[in-house]
């Protein structure tokens, strides 16, 4: 579903990744690992089309990204930012049924929302507070919920398991299996959980700017 050919990424002080070649494809769960600051972060906003290619080409079920509208390639992923990047002033249900809208979802969106809510087991009563005012796990499940909500074919997670206690790890563990296994989704998540790297179908690691399988 997804190649990296060669893609190499410099920051204005450093060269951050050299040279990486790496495929994902669709009913698998890959983790990315490395020490802080390896490029983990910077790789999957290459990969989600956030940042512009340098070196090397990313393709798309065999399309260049190079070539694609990227706000098109956007839509078609879901993505779990490391910060949540939730609008803190609105509610959970608020916050799904804006990201349903912006991808042109047909369905009843509040009906949708709140479904995607309950697999991560936010309340009926969380559901409708501001999201400010929810604690920083319960921010993260919001945040995959919006990610898994669209019907997107890959999820991009950063550390979706980095603000949660080890039964709500496994349960998001659980769900982000499931999209890949069941759903045939590509799921690619930058992780430093031991638990998620040993369920991941591909580990890679990053390590001086290279990539090891
Ligand atoms: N916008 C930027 N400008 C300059 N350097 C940056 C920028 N963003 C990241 N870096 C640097 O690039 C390197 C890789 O950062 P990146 O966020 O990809 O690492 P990471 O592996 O995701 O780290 P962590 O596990 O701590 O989140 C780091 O040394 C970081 O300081």
């Amino acid at each position: 579903m997804l190649t990296a050919k060669n893609i190499t990424f410099k920051y204005l002080y450093s060269e951050v990744l050299t040279d990486i070649n790496a495929t994902f494809e669709s009913g698998n769960m890959y983790a990315i690992i490395g020490k802080s600051g390896s490029g983990k972060t910077t790789l999957l906003s290459l990969l989600s089309g956030l940042s512009s290619l340098q070196d090397g080409d990313i393709l798309f079920e065999g399309q260049s990204l190079k070539n694609m509208n990227l706000r098109q390639y956007r839509k078609k992923c879901g993505i779990v930012f490391q910060s949540f990047n939730l609008i803190n002033y609105l509610t959970p249900i608020q916050n799904i049924v804006l990201a349903l809208d912006i991808q042109g979802y047909r369905g009843n969106k509040k009906r949708k929302a709140k479904e995607m809510l309950e697999k991560v087991d936010i309340t009926h009563e969380q559901m409708t507070r501001k999201c400010a005012e929810l604690s920083g796990g319960q921010q993260q499940r919001i945040a995959i919920a919006r990610a898994i909500a669209s019907d997107d074919k890959i999820i991009f997670a950063d550390e979706p398991t980095g603000s949660l206690d080890t039964e709500t790890s496994q349960l998001i563990i659980d769900l982000l299996k499931d999209l890949a296994h069941q759903e045939q989704k590509c799921v690619i998540c930058v992780t430093h959980d031991l638990e998620l790297e040993k369920i991941a179908d591909v580990t890679y690691r990053i390590s001086n700017g290279k990539l090891y399988e």
